[in-house]
């Protein structure tokens, strides 16, 4: 275990260059397993999630040659389909929710696949039925087994057919889309999740001989082929590091320039910043983050106070929400933030109100932030990160507080932030890793 102790009260300058995106990561390292050709990946995050993930893939013996640190070749022509159920697997893909998209593409070309309770962040209910549903529709049996724990899904044959999907669930329509793609006829999945993440996958997909339109949109035709071949793809940087970035920019009074943010795929998240007073200067592909003395919420056209709620793609991403509401205790102004998909994501901010912050938790969802306008910092304290983005919420208020910080548990941060304590050094803060 470790954890970082933070100096805080040091002004972030510099350039910073965002890393892959992990949940991107996640699913196009599940798609090597739909051909036995060579697959190469550039722009692969150095994270503990992806690690485990391409570790879980060598165990099934996928081939992976690293030719670079943030590139590697995969092939996938001799898979263990046993690996699948054993201790070793259930225990590894347990620590990880995207290991649950190992499933699409095993159903696709082995006909049979085992869902381990997945892992991830617990922060709240995260259930499997529009993953399994979806499956089932395609022509797949599943069964629950309680000794093992693991769904047991098998299909003789996949065919195509039309779905409307409960939820657009993220990590559940890259299932299945990737069990769909070589399914016989013709497959329609409306409500499907639209984030970049899945544009990627689909693109990557089609790169590969599969044949995907709607791409973007909530509505996806699926052509079903026989066979996919081998391709290259590159991660777009990570939207939620970027936001972080944002985020931690304006909280410690600095002055950051994200580099190659790949503006065009962040849709409505540097809109919310703004909200929040926050300036952006886009220079090219580059977000320029001044240093600004006071930001000030906006409120509505009818002087309301400001929410700001997750959604769905286009909508705003609820792994942005901790960020924005720690973002916003130094802000002038209030908002209101309403975590709408999760019940179990907010609870962190007693220890924000422990380090002095104003906010007022109504319920498990939604909490208000009045913010303090630069006139009280707050106090360094001792805390534990109880899941990846509160983590790195906990570390941003660290960074602006006064005096020292422990943060305990930074695990939670390594899932999905490479190198962060070198990378924020760089940018001048007082950030130290030890052990305990
Ligand atoms: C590995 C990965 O990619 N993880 C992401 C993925 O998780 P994941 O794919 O597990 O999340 P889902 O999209 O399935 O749903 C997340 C939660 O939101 C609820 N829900 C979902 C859609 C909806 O319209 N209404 C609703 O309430 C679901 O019931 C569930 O509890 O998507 C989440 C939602 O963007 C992100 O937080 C996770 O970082
Ligand atoms: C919730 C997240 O991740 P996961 O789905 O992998 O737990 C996240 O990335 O914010």
């Amino acid at each position: 275990m470790h954890s970082f102790e933070v100096r805080g009260g040091k002004k972030l300058q510099g350039e910073i260059i965002p890393q892959g995106a992990k949940n991107e990561a996640l699913q196009i390292l599940s798609a090597v397993l739909l051909t036995p050709e060579k697959v190469t990946i550039t722009n692969i995050p150095d994270i503990l999630d992806v690690n485990l993930l391409i570790e879980l893939l060598q165990e099934m013996n996928v081939k992976v040659e690293r030719t670079s640190r943030d590139t590697a070749i995969f092939q996938a022509d001799n898979v263990n389909i046993d690996y699948l159920h054993s201790d070793d697997y259930k225990k590894k893909s347990g620590r990880l929710r995207g290991s649950v998209m190992l499933a699409g593409p095993m159903l696709s070309r082995y006909r049979k696949a085992f869902i381990p309770k997945p892992g991830g962040d617990k922060i709240g209910r995260r259930r499997l039925d529009t993953h399994i549903i979806g499956f089932e529709k395609l022509g797949a049996n599943f069964d629950y087994n309680n000794e093992d724990g693991f769904f047991h899904l098998s299909a003789p044959h996949l065919h195509g057919t039309n779905m409307l999907l409960d939820e657009p669930s993220v990590t559940g329509t890259a299932n299945i889309v990737m069990a769909a793609v070589m399914a016989s006829g013709t497959t329609t999945i409306y409500n499907a999740a639209c984030e970049p993440y899945l544009q990627q996958l689909c693109k990557m997909l089609n790169r590969m001989g599969a044949k995907i339109s709607g791409i973007g949109s909530n509505l996806l035709t699926i052509e079903g082929v026989t066979y996919l071949g081998g391709t290259e793809h590159r991660m777009l940087p990570d939207m939620i590091e970027i936001g972080s970035f944002i985020g931690m920019a304006a909280m410690t009074h600095g002055d950051i320039t994200i580099k190659n943010a790949s503006i065009d795929n962040l849709g409505i998240i540097p809109e919310k910043f703004r909200q929040l007073g926050i300036q952006l200067e886009f220079t090219g592909d580059d977000i320029h983050i001044p240093s600004q003395d006071i930001y000030e919420v906006q409120r509505y056209l009818d002087g309301g106070v400001l929410t700001i709620y997750d959604h769905p793609w286009p909508g705003f991403t609820p792994d942005l929400l901790s960020i924005v509401l720690v973002t916003a205790i130094q802000a002038r102004g209030s908002v209101l933030i309403h975590q709408k998909m999760f019940e179990s994501r907010l609870f962190f901010v007693d220890k924000l109100i422990d380090m002095g912050a104003q906010i007022i938790l109504c319920d498990p969802h939604r909490a208000v932030v009045i913010g303090l306008e630069r006139e009280q910092k707050l106090r360094g304290i001792t805390m534990s990160s109880p899941d990846i983005r509160a983590g790195v919420s906990l570390l941003i208020a660290a960074l602006s507080a006064e005096g020292k910080s422990v943060i305990q548990n930074i695990e939670q941060i390594d899932r999905g932030y490479q190198y962060i304590d070198d990378r924020l050094r760089k940018l001048g803060a007082d950030i130290k890793r030890v052990e305990g």
